[in-house]
């Protein structure tokens, strides 16, 4: 674990994780100067993302080939599970700030973030680069959340919620499970895959940029 690819990845590109990790749209979340009609449209995207997200999710668990280890398809089911209640959660937030998801149009960075999800579902994408991308995906949300909750943090009580939604404990640990069952199976790959995958690690943090950007618009 402690000389793991991810972990290499994570040291080599500091600036471009800090851009999607401690972006504008969350620091101002933390200080509490977050203007709340950003946050709505923020809301109403991540929605659309979420949907799609469960579609590369879905395809994620369809990859892995059928000798890996059950407690390795556990890790990825259990994440499909949670994005169930994360609907019903966004649902019950759209009544609460009055956002209406039936009539939102995806923005572009969130169909260009979306559009590079279907594009690593594509059959010749090898299940050691979605594993990596699903942990890069969900890991940026909780690292950016998780400093929203820090004891100094001036976060609104109405956004409270969102922020533990990814930046509690247990998602933090999920976060480490699929962490480490990327690096497992990078380890197992050729020097082309693990290429591939650190791409794709790099595309999703700037694709998370893109989407604080648009949400901050
Ligand atoms: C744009 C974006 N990136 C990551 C996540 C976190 N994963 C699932 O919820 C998310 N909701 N939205």
């Amino acid at each position: 674990m402690e000389d793991g690819m991810t972990k290499r990845w994570l040291g080599a590109h500091k600036e471009l994780l800090h851009a999607a990790t401690r972006h504008s749209f969350i620091l101002s979340i933390r200080d509490g100067s977050i203007d709340l009609g950003c946050f709505k449209r923020w809301l109403g995207q991540d929605y659309l993302f979420v949907r799609a997200f469960v579609r590369f999710a879905a395809n994620v668990l369809v990859k892995l080939p059928k000798d890996v280890a059950e407690t390795d398809i556990d890790v990825v089911l259990g994440g499909i599970c949670a994005l169930e209640k994360e609907i019903s959660w966004f649902r019950s937030e759209s009544s609460k700030w009055g956002v209406h998801f039936d009539t939102l149009i995806p923005q572009k960075a969130n169909e260009d973030y979306c559009r590079f999800l279907e594009e690593l579902s594509a059959s010749s994408t090898h299940y050691a680069v979605v594993l990596a991308a699903f942990w890069a995906i969900e890991m940026v949300y909780n690292d950016a959340f998780a400093t929203c909750l820090e004891t100094d943090a001036k976060t609104p009580s109405e956004l409270y919620d969102a922020c533990e939604r990814w930046g509690n404990a247990g998602f933090k640990a999920y976060c480490t499970a699929l962490q480490q069952l990327a690096d497992k199976h990078l380890q197992m790959s050729s020097i082309d895959i693990q290429g591939q995958a650190e791409q794709a690690f790099l595309k999703i943090l700037s694709s998370e940029v893109e989407f604080w950007n648009m949400s901050c618009q």
